[in-house]
């Protein structure tokens, strides 16, 4: 028969939608995990999820490492991102505890996460609104769809206060979230159904005084094959 199937949103998937659920109900379940009031999407932090000692290791690294940050697109321009970053090997005595400890919280086998990216912002830097998971319709996405596919939960820790500036902005959402030295931001990319959650857009705008270090860690749907 034609015209009398059943209409699916666009990039709706059962594999994604199970991983919002799964991850939630264990965010959920978390008695030290504080879930932002918020009917459209998923957001959750832990104040003090690492130590200070931790922290104070991992912005090392980040100075040892950094170089400029890059893009997937260049649509956005040259200021579009202008922080540095760096990749955080996942093997190192420095980052393996922090890189499990991510998992774990999540639930999500660690084969499915990317690099960690240590990111650094001097005063007036910048990664303007994006989101975090792949446009389907973008010339990089089959390379994307090889390397594990589309990106889920994403997780962020604040390794230092900043003096100004350098919140986190969803501005579809409505909410800003300071840096805070320890601190842990989590979300889920996705809708309930497994597409693409636009309100999830957010900005790390731009530092006013002093220095901010992240650490950010992108899941995707399946295992990262560490290409791409
Ligand atoms: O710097 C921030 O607050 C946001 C960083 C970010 O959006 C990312 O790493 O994907
Ligand atoms: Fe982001």
């Amino acid at each position: 028969m034609f015209g009398f199937s059943r209409k699916q949103a666009p990039y709706a998937s059962k594999v994604r939608g199970a991983v919002g659920r799964d991850v939630a109900a264990r965010l959920d379940a978390n008695p030290a995990m504080q879930r932002v009031e918020l009917a459209g999407a998923q957001i959750y932090y832990q104040l003090d999820f690492l130590s200070a000692e931790r922290c104070e290791a991992l912005i090392a690294l980040v100075d040892a490492n950094r170089r400029p940050s890059t893009l997937l697109s260049n649509k956005g321009g040259p200021d579009f991102r202008t922080s540095e970053s760096c990749d955080m090997d996942r093997n190192s005595p420095a980052v393996k505890p922090t890189d499990e400890a991510v998992a774990a919280l999540l639930g999500i086998d660690p084969a499915h996460a990317e690099t960690m990216q240590g990111q650094r912002y001097a005063p007036g830097q910048q990664f303007k609104a994006h989101h975090d998971y792949f446009h389907e319709a973008e010339s990089y996405w089959p390379a994307m769809k090889a390397s594990g596919g589309q990106r889920t939960w994403t997780a962020m820790i604040y390794l230092n206060d900043v003096a100004e500036g350098g919140a986190t902005w969803f501005p579809s959402a409505g909410i800003k979230v300071a840096p805070r030295r320890g601190m842990l931001l989590t979300w889920n990319n996705m809708k309930a159904d497994g597409s693409p959650n636009e309100l999830t857009i957010h900005e790390g705008m731009a530092v006013g005084e002093g220095v901010k270090y992240i650490i950010t860690k992108w899941f995707r749907e399946n295992r990262w094959s560490g290409a791409g």
